[in-house]
């Protein structure tokens, strides 16, 4: 990769920066599973194709609605404050966030070897770095896996909701953190391993989307709008 025709790298976090993806991949099998067993109709049982086709890379509450949505299921809206035993869109998120913070308490984080490398690369060449992560849990894993440093400016799933600003598939997030850098977003560069999140990166006009494959499959990365896509960001290091 070329860093001297760019200003700014745009990355996703859980995923590309630490395997947290993974975790959240869990997280949501646990509770989609108990809550499907736990209705009075018979449903197929929650798979890794629901997670990739409604809920990965998305905002909490609209990957729960996705879901619900695509099996047919309907449930009140709820509000973000709702306790993880109500039977509501943010309710079922709240539910799986507990299990999600459990797994992060009893297993840790560390970084992608690759990505650090990378990041190390773009601060010596002087290119900016952003977090721009649909996580409304991307400070705590920031934190905890010792990233928070260095990055000055993170939009998370928190921010986005405090501004209102759509989350992806839609691009808003990624331009939003390109105006913060104070960088055009045709000299950005978008890091993403989602379908939703290289869809967000191929709408915003920016220089380059880079796909990774952490098992999302290189054919629908490149469907998304992948410009390029790689198994691991060290490949990113010229
Ligand atoms: O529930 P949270 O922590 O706000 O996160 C929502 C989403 O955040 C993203 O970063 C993950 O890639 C998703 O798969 C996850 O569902």
């Amino acid at each position: 990769m070329d860093w001297d025709t760019v200003d700014a790298a745009l990355f996703d976090l859980d995923g590309v920066l630490t395997p947290t993806a993974e975790v959240h991949m869990r997280a949501w099998e646990v509770m989609f599973s108990r809550f499907l067993q736990s209705l009075d109709e018979e449903h197929d049982p929650y798979t890794d194709e629901d997670y990739f086709a409604h809920v990965d890379g998305r905002p909490r509450y609209e990957g729960v609605a996705a879901f619900l949505e695509s099996r047919g299921i309907e449930l009140p809206h709820g509000d973000p404050s709702d306790a993880p035993d109500d039977q509501t869109v943010c309710g079922l998120g709240n539910r799986k966030n507990d299990v999600f913070l459990e797994i992060l308490a009893s297993e840790g984080i560390e970084v992608y070897p690759g990505s650090l490398k990378l990041l190390d690369h773009l601060r010596e060449v002087g290119t900016s770095v952003a977090v721009v992560s649909s996580s409304r849990n991307a400070h705590q894993v920031l934190r905890t896996s010792g990233l928070s440093p260095r990055f000055s400016v993170v939009v998370d799933g928190m921010l986005a909701a405090q501004e209102q600003i759509p989350g992806k598939p839609r691009p808003d997030t990624f331009v939003y953190a390109a105006e913060q850098l104070g960088v055009d977003p045709a000299r950005a560069v978008v890091i993403e391993d989602a379908v939703s999140g290289v869809q967000a990166g191929a709408a915003g006009g920016f220089a380059a989307v880079v796909g990774v494959d952490r098992g999302v499959g290189e054919q629908a990365l490149i469907a998304a709008g992948a410009t390029r896509v790689v198994t691991d960001l060290a490949e990113l290091v010229r």
